[in-house]
């Protein structure tokens, strides 16, 4: 089989083509795909790689051969203190897997779970929109008010939405802080090329300490839900019963809980499940919103032309109103076409990570089974035999282009495909535009006079999610 593996870069004894790949994977992979094709084959110390960077080539693994390619293999750091036995992110396609995708898309992402959080999204954007004009009513320098971190007011509202989701409570501000912290330095954490992955033989020894420090992160994630839960539990014993109604995710955890001890099944729905499920969702489903606005604010800011007729559709949709709400979405082809073009330029998550659970043929080569599938979709999207000026930050060619994000259209995946697919899609779709449609009806935007000079500094550092590697503080005026 070695024979018919994709080409690939003559591997080093031991580290195999560790080398070749520098601090941004997603770049350093679509640099040697150039050279060697659209599926090939990479060793990464002892792991056999096979990256997919080409429509055709994601597809075959997304959509053709998905069945057979969609296992997760051991990612060590997820392993700390358990969390990976948990976890939709690591967990294979199995019983498990299965479950917890569904408990999230039917009690979080269905239509009715959606349209009934409506208000509560409103709210969120609201609050978020409040805080940033006390910044633009602070002095600051240039005319306008004091700086404003975008990326993070995001995250927080972002943090605030999945909590009063999940736990129908309000969240204060320390635990808000501690939950912002956890999710930005998880998603760093998890990005991060680990030694283990590579060298098995030595994963015990945790050699760049990130397990541990996921640990302790994952520790202070449970404690906060593990207060809820225990809440919760007592509020349920008091009222001598179940959820009721008005029934939000922890509730249905727990009534799910009750009925598998009922009815003397296995115990599935328990203590670890629950707070891994919430971590997750916590810790992948903030970030990764927060981030997209935040690289899409950068690309307004650094293309005003683009900001101006963006602010000049809005305003013409929504007349007085200060406010982006979901129905007005379908009204505004411009902010779609900006928030697409974000996403293509800016995939924060570039690298699909998967293992072969069987042995695939594709294109004429061999996918050993155990190997790591790896799906490059920043390469896809840079791809200048799919895109036009793939580099720069068109937005017009969305207008076009009739093309979504909903893993149908392989030159564009921005939320993946296939099993994998995000489940948060619908939540973070409704997200995007509501807040950068806001934040762009409200305020006028600039650059900080330092900045102005230079050009904001549009480096990537790579992570779960990968964000700007200098997270701009930016001025925001009232229009
Ligand atoms: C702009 C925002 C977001 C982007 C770009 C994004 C992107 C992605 C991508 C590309 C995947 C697929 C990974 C793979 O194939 O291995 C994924 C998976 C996932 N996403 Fe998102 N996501 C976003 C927001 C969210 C939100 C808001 C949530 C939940 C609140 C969420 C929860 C998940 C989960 C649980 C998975 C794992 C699915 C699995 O492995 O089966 N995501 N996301």
């Amino acid at each position: 089989a070695r024979r018919r593996l994709p080409p690939g870069p003559c591997p080093l004894p031991l580290i195999g083509n560790l080398l070749d790949i520098g601090d941004l994977p997603h770049r350093s992979f679509a640099r040697l795909a150039e050279r060697y094709g659209p599926l090939m084959t990479v060793r990464l110390g002892a792991a056999t790689c096979v990256v997919a960077s080409s429509p055709a080539t994601a597809r075959a693994v997304l959509q053709t051969h998905n069945a057979s390619l969609a296992g997760r293999g051991r990612q060590d750091a997820w392993h700390a203190g358990g969390h990976a036995e948990n976890s939709v992110f690591v967990l294979p396609p199995g019983r498990k897997w299965r479950l917890l995708r569904k408990i999230g898309a039917a009690h979080l992402f269905s239509r009715r779970k959606l349209a009934e959080l409506a208000p509560l999204r409103d709210e969120i954007v609201g609050g978020l929109l409040r805080r940033v004009a006390e910044r633009a009513d602070h002095r600051g320098g240039g005319g306008g008010g004091a700086p404003v971190d975008v990326g993070r007011l995001a995250l927080a509202a972002n943090v605030e939405l999945l909590w009063r989701s999940v736990f129908s409570t309000r969240l204060d501000a320390a635990t808000l802080d501690v939950l912002c912290d956890v999710a930005r330095e998880a998603a760093v954490l998890l990005g991060t090329p680990n030694v283990s992955d590579f060298f098995p033989a030595v994963a015990a020894l945790d050699l760049q300490g990130l397990r541990r420090r996921l640990a302790e992160l994952m520790k202070n994630t449970y404690r906060l839900v593990d207060a809820q839960i225990d809440h919760r539990m007592r509020c349920r014993e008091l009222r001598g019963g179940r959820g009721g109604e008005a029934m939000d995710l922890l509730d249905v955890l727990l009534d799910m809980s009750e009925q598998e001890r009922e009815d003397g099944d296995v115990e599935v729905i328990n203590r670890d499940l629950m707070r891994a499920l919430l971590t997750d969702l916590f810790v992948g489903g903030s970030d990764s919103t927060a981030t997209t606005v935040e690289w899409a604010m950068a690309e307004l800011l650094q293309n005003p032309e683009i900001m101006k007729t963006l602010q000049q559709e809005i305003k013409m949709v929504l007349g007085t109103r200060s406010q982006v709400e979901e129905s007005d979405i379908g009204q505004l082809p411009y902010l779609q076409a900006i928030v697409k073009e974000t996403l293509r330029l800016h995939p924060i998550v570039p690298l699909r990570l998967y293992e072969a659970e069987r042995t695939v043929e594709i294109e004429g080569h061999t996918i050993p089974k155990g190997s790591k599938v790896i799906v490059n979709a920043w390469a896809i999207h840079q791809s200048a035999k799919v895109w036009i000026q793939p580099e720069k930050f068109l937005p017009e060619r969305f207008i076009t282009k009739d093309i979504d994000f909903a893993g149908r259209h392989f030159e564009f995946i921005p939320f993946g495909s296939g099993r994998h697919i995000c489940i948060g899609l619908p939540l973070a779709n409704r997200m995007l535009h509501m807040i950068l449609g806001s934040l762009m009806l409200q305020f006028k935007w600039t650059m900080p006079q330092m900045v102005n000079r230079n050009g904001l500094d549009m480096a990537e550092k790579f992570g779960l999610a990968v964000s700007m590697a200098t997270r701009p503080n930016i001025i925001a005026s009232k229009m």
